[in-house]
């Protein structure tokens, strides 16, 4: 090796690095299954889900600097990815702040200090693809290392439900099965290897909006459907059924038309729109036909691009 040759710095981000500083991928989900149930007295509903983890991720920097007084300060910066929309919200509305401030009050610590969190956002918002939820756990373990608070405290797990229902999921990852409001473990189920697409068309649909169109209308699936959930070993062996669909779809105009155009596809083995939308997946045969996918969604103007199904968590990348 040339010891005078310039040195290549893989990641540009790196340079500004300082010593201490955590870096999280926060990935993204889709839901192979979704049974929306009962709406109960706490105003969430009963929900058995399969959920998987895919290789498109966030990234979170993390760090910790010491302050001279005023308790713990929190400041999140959020950085739109890839030609997405730049997510305007306040510091203080990030689901990163809440979880951070959150996770510091149940671990009763009042140090002085300052917490700076910067996302990279590869993952669109009000997809269904959890990008806020998988950033909330992500933040949780990026604060527990910067604290020196062990990995499996109760405090984290405690915090992640209190967030949100798919929160929880995104400290375990890979592909799980979960009921109560989505955030209690059923089962773990072997992830898939297979390639896969996502779509998603002009528009989210509010996660809260969408449950409330259910109530309106709701939908009831098979039980033999619930039951196979329930009882699949692998991945592969859920059958792909999401009953807030139609939901969504009342919501969103075109919503059904991209759904309907992406189950029509050559090379898709199977499609569902993820969890509340607006976003969906395709399983596929083969990559080529992922990329071949892809390029058809955005000719019509869609955003779209191809991920792969992942065991991955919310966790830190080692440096
Ligand atoms: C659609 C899914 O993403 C499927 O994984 C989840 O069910 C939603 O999970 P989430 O985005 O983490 O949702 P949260 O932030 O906890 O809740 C947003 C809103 O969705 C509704 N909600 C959510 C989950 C649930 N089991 N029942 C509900 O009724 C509630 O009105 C709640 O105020
Ligand atoms: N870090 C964050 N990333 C994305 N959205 C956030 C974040 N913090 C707060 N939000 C708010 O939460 C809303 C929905 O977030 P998110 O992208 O997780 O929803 P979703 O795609 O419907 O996911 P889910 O599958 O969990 O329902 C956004 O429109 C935004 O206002």
């Amino acid at each position: 090796m040339n010891e005078n040759a310039p040195m290549v710095v893989s990641d540009p981000l790196a340079a500004f690095e300082r010593e201490g500083m955590v870096k999280l991928v926060a990935p993204a989900k889709t839901n192979l299954f979704l049974n929306i149930g009962e709406k109960r007295p706490d105003g969430y509903h009963e929900a058995t889900t399969v959920m998987h983890a895919l290789t498109l991720h966030d990234v979170l920097h993390m760090d910790c600097i010491a302050q001279g007084g005023g308790g713990l300060q929190i400041e999140v910066s959020c950085h739109a990815r890839e030609g997405l929309e730049q997510l305007s919200i306040a510091s203080e509305d990030n689901i990163v702040h809440k979880a951070i401030a959150l996770l510091a009050c149940k671990l009763g610590r009042s140090e002085n200090e300052l917490i700076s969190v910067r996302i990279e956002k590869h993952i669109p918002h009000e997809a269904g693809l959890g990008g806020g939820s998988s950033d909330a756990a992500a933040a949780l373990v990026g604060a527990a290392k910067l604290w020196g608070v062990d990995a499996d405290a109760p405090e984290i797990r405690e915090a992640a439900c209190e967030l949100g229902a798919d929160v929880a999921f995104f400290l375990h990852g890979g592909c799980a099965c979960l009921t109560g409001a989505g955030e209690v473990f059923h089962h773990t189920l072997d992830p898939m290897k297979k390639a896969a697409v996502l779509v998603k068309p002009e528009g989210g649909v509010s996660t809260s909006a969408a449950y409330i169109a259910f109530d309106a209308d709701p939908v009831a699936l098979d039980a033999a459907d619930q039951e196979a959930a329930l009882a699949a070993v692998c991945a592969e062996d859920v059958p792909l059924r999401n009953n807030l669909a139609a939901a969504s779809e009342s919501l969103l105009p075109g919503l059904a038309e991209m759904l309907a155009w992406l189950a029509d596809q050559e090379g898709v083995e199977g499609s569902l729109m993820s969890g509340s939308g607006s976003a969906a997946f395709a399983v596929c045969a083969t990559f080529d036909d992922a990329c071949r996918i892809v390029a058809a969604a955005r000719n019509r103007g869609w955003w779209a691009r191809t991920t792969a199904f992942s065991s991955a968590r919310a966790a830190v990348i080692p440096r």
